[in-house]
């Protein structure tokens, strides 16, 4: 039996891990849970996983939680940031989900690694916004970092057993969002309603309209970057309508391994609980014959500069990541309360980008430094784009 940790149990990513806990119930427990602001979904939660430590975004909530809960049940509530540190290194966990959308997941992830808790990652802000940092935390503490995203997760597959060396490139998948087709005019145009209806993907606000600019798979390459130790110059992406094929990776010999599957994220997520085993679902299947094409082009950074700057923030190293992180966390928020156009978005990044002199950071509190000033920054570009 595996116990289990979840941050962001609310959301999307969060609420089909406890699918795939409620498929799997000799497998694994969920023991922690913490979640932000969405109260009544969490109460439901709690009162079916029975975690012993729970945690709210705020201390009302945390109040309020402890009122619902019956008599029987004396969880451990926290609320905060201590909170999501407490649910990352409870002690009975040997498993943290990162869930959690943003780089408000970077002080509980390290705190579940130095803990010594295996990491299922799908916060892929933590990577981008810290990657040296994480990543050599993780193997100072001997703890593997297991991918969730569809497109790390295939490719940790198709690299399984496979030394590094005979890697070509690997190449991430993209789906192009829906304005794939679009042309200038039209992407200024686009309204929050718009960009938040993926093709083929049903997730939160956040990544949803990251996937829309293109910067999501410019977070993704740098994520790939520290999960499987690649230069950028091995990174490759291809634009892939279809999201049926979640990556390949190319091996220097020519053989192209890829993996697919339906777009369902509890096939990733039971991956990387189950691994090294592979458990038997009921989740539909990949319908070969009703697959009508598979097709693949390039993207194109004239439209979506947002790839591109990720490439440039990526190879820039030190800072450079964590402020374009900050700065796109805080733009897509500006979007999808109406205050910035789709096309501000790229620009705002690369304003505060620009307005940052990189270094290489020495601490996790430098990091944490970065983007605050990255936040103050940007929202200042806001007003005046
Ligand atoms: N959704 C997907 O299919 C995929 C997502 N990912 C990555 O997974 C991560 C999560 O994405 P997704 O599930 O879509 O995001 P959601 O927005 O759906 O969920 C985010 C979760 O984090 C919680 N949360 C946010 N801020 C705080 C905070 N300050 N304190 C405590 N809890 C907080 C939310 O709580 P509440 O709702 O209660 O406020 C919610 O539970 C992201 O990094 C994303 O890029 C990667 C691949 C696919
Ligand atoms: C499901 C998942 O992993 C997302 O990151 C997804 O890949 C987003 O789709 P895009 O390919 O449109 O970014
Ligand atoms: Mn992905």
């Amino acid at each position: 039996m595996k116990q289990l940790s979840i941050l962001g149990s609310t959301g999307s990513i969060g609420r089909q891990t406890l699918e795939v806990v409620e498929q799997f119930p000799e497998e694994l427990k969920v023991v922690a849970l913490a979640a932000g602001r969405n109260r009544d979904d969490f109460l439901k939660q709690c009162l079916s996983h029975r975690p012993r430590v729970v945690s709210l975004e705020l201390e009302e909530d945390a109040r309020w939680l402890r009122e619902q809960l019956p008599g029987q049940y004396h969880p451990e509530i926290y609320f905060g940031l201590n909170g999501l540190v407490e649910v990352a290194t409870c002690s009975e966990a040997a498993v943290v989900l990162t869930a959690l959308s943003g780089a408000v997941g970077l002080i509980p992830t390290c705190a579940a690694i130095e803990a010594g808790k295996q990491i299922a990652l799908a916060n892929k802000e933590t990577l981008v916004a810290a990657g040296e940092y994480v990543t050599g935390l993780a193997a100072k503490n001997k703890v593997q970092l297991l991918p969730v995203d569809s497109e790390h997760s295939a490719i940790f597959q198709c690299l399984h057993g496979e030394s590094k060396l005979w890697v070509r490139r690997i190449i991430l998948t993209a789906s192009g969002g829906p304005f794939r087709q679009l042309d200038q005019k039209a992407l200024s145009r686009v309204t929050p309603q718009m960009a938040l209806k993926h093709p083929n993907w049903s997730m939160g606000q956040k990544i949803t309209i990251d996937s829309a600019t293109l910067m999501n798979k410019g977070l993704e390459v740098i994520e790939a970057k520290w999960l499987f130790d690649l230069d950028f110059a091995a990174i490759d992406v291809v634009v892939h309508p279809q999201s049926l094929i979640h990556s390949m990776v190319e091996y220097g010999d020519g053989s192209i391994l890829a993996h697919l599957g339906i777009p369902d994220m509890r096939i990733p997520i039971q991956y990387a609980l189950s691994y090294p085993d592979r458990w038997f679902n009921s989740l539909p299947r990949l319908g070969l014959t009703e697959i009508k094409a598979l097709t693949f082009e390039q993207p194109d950074t004239g439209r979506f500069p947002a790839l591109a700057l990720a490439y440039a923030a990526g190879k820039e190293g030190g800072t450079a990541p964590a402020v374009m992180n900050a700065a796109n966390e805080i733009a897509v928020h500006a979007f999808l309360a109406g205050e910035i156009q789709f096309l501000d978005i790229p620009r705002v990044v690369e304003k505060t980008l620009n307005a940052h002199q990189t270094f290489k950071p020495s601490s996790l509190e430098e990091i944490i430094e970065v983007d605050g000033w990255a936040r103050k920054r940007a929202v200042q570009f806001l007003t005046n784009i």
